[in-house]
Parts: C-alpha cells; structure tokens; sequence
C-alpha cells in the first residue's frame, strides 16, 4: 500500500482580488486519517478546501490528491466523496432518484438501498427532495458522499440541523466509512466533535496554519482549570490560583490531577466545603478562545 499523503498542500496562497485569504499553508493527511480543519468564521477553510476539491485555482502553491492536481477531475473525482453544506438536489426528484443520479456521476459502483440504508433513509425513498425536512436532507447529503465507499470523503459541517440522535446515527455511518478505509476532511464548528474523532486537527487562524497536530497536542499547550468557591473564613488552600469579584477561586495549572488531590485533602484536613468545585482538561474551545489573545 502507498505511504504517500493523500492530501499533500504546499506553501498555499489564494487572494480574492486584494485580500489575502489564505496564506502560505501547508499540511498533509495521510491515508485512513479523520483530519478536522477548523478555524474562527473566515479563517480560510471554505477557501483552502474549494482548492483541495478542485473548484479553484491558487494563487500560488499546490495541492495535490492522490498525487494529483485536483482539477484533474478525471483521476480525482472518482476516489472523492463530498458533502457540502449545502446539497444541489433538485426538489423534483425522489430520494431514491437523487441518489441514484449523483452515485452514477462518480463512477463508483454501489447500490441505492445500501447508501440509503447506512443513514436510515430506505423509508423515504419514494418521497420527493422537496418533501424532506432539513436533518433528513442532511443525511440524504451524507449518503450521496458514501456511494461507493470512496477513497477520500469531505464532510463539510455534516451535522449541523441534525438532532442529537441523527448525530450519532451519522458518526457512526462515518465510522463505518473509515473502516472501510476511507480517509475523511472534516470541517466543523462543534468542537466537541473534532474533539472526539479526529486523529488530528489543523487550526487555521486569520488565513494562516495558526497550530497543527492531535487534540492531545493542541490542549496540551493550554493549562487545565479547576474552579470552586471558599467560605470567606477560609485559609488560603494550598495550590496557587486567583480569587475573582464574584469569590469564585481560579487555579490554571499544567498538573491537574497533581493539584486537585491536594487541594481536596486540604478541604478533607480543614472540614471545608469546596462549594461548586469543578475540574477539567483544556478543550479545543480554550484552544479557539487563546486564539485572539495569541495575536
Ligand atoms: N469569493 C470571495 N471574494 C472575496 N472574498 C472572499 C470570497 N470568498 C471568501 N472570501 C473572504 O475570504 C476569507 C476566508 O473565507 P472562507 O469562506 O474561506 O472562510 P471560512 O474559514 O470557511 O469561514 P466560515 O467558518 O465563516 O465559513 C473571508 O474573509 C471571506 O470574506
């Protein structure tokens, strides 16, 4: 089997007439990876993506897929799945229909009641596009991107409009893409996802590759937290942190676990109530937070 990336993006610049919007990024996945490209609002992905999907031309730079330039359609588009964020179905056509027709544009071969069964929507085959309500087109979206198992899937906010059921309904019709061996381009702004599956994330920020690497990596960077609030009588615990107005205790540290058994047999010893008390690792959400004070 290949070693070689199956997205390999190099020093990519793209300006919309005057503006810069993506500037000197790099990065690689590699096969059988899930790889969440995340950012603030405009930070670049739409933009680094339509490129990497072969919509559009850089500025300067590369990108290749497969070894090959993405607009290249004919070596590409075969071994590419894409859910976008907004389907082009045509509201005429059934479900069944629909699928049917963009499964035959990607020269894979599969069948219509398999990728409709992978999202649950066998049932509404027959029903007209039109006819669908929003998570339910969403998950017609997903299963367009799945004929065929392809080699390589974009998944474009795949969950936004979804309840929470159909979300978890959805992520494991991806997990079952990456058993197969599909590699898969998440963007997303549920932090909490990416959080959960990706193997790795690139955080783009203002045009720029602002961090790349695991979740583990990326919160690593960032200290934990733990929060409670003292009685005023209280003596000073023993692990350093700040009092807020509101009397709340804010300890930022790097050894979380270390300090919060300290800090607990220190209540334990003193009979203190630590009122409130909560702990946590960073998230990627502190990471995003950090973002504006990085600059
Ligand atoms: N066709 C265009 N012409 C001019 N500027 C554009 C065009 N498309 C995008 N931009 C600008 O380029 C920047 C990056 O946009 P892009 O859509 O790539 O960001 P994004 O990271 O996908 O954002 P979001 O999370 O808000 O969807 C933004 O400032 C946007 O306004």
């Amino acid at each position: 089997m290949s070693t070689s990336p199956v997205i390999d993006v190099a020093d990519l610049n793209l300006t919309y007439g005057g503006f810069h919007a993506v500037k000197d990024v790099s990065f690689q996945v590699q096969r059988g990876e899930l790889y969440a490209l995340l950012g603030t609002n405009g930070a670049g992905k739409t933009s680094t993506l339509e490129i990497i999907e072969g919509h559009r031309r850089p500025s300067s730079g590369a990108a290749r897929v497969f070894g090959h330039d993405p607009r290249k359609r004919s070596a590409v588009r075969p071994k590419v799945g894409i859910m976008l964020q907004e389907s082009g179905f045509s509201p005429d056509l059934t479900v069944k229909e629909s699928v049917a027709l963009i499964g035959a544009l990607t020269l894979r071969e599969d069948r219509v009641e398999r990728v409709l069964g992978i999202v649950d929507l066998n049932r509404k085959a027959a029903t007209l596009v039109s006819q669908l309500s929003g998570g339910e087109k969403r998950r017609l979206d997903f299963a367009t991107a799945a004929w065929g198992s392809p080699e390589l899937v974009f998944l474009d906010e795949p969950t936004t409009g979804l309840d929470i059921s159909s979300r978890d309904d959805l992520w494991t019709a991806v997990d079952k893409l990456r058993e197969d061996g599909s590699t898969v381009v998440l963007t997303t702004h549920y932090l909490e996802e990416a959080q959960q599956r990706a193997d790795r994330v690139g955080l783009m920020h203002r045009g720029t590759m602002h961090r790349e690497g695991t979740v583990a990596e990326l919160t690593r960077q960032l200290p934990g937290v733990i929060r409670f609030t003292l009685p005023p009588t209280a003596p000073h615990p023993p692990v350093k942190g700040s009092r807020r107005d509101d009397g709340t205790y804010v300890i930022e540290t790097f050894t979380l676990a270390r300090d919060l058994k300290e800090l607990l047999q220190w209540a334990e010893g003193h009979h203190i109530d630590l009122q409130g008390l909560s702990a946590g690792p960073t998230r990627l959400d502190d990471v995003f937070r950090a973002l504006d004070t990085d600059d």
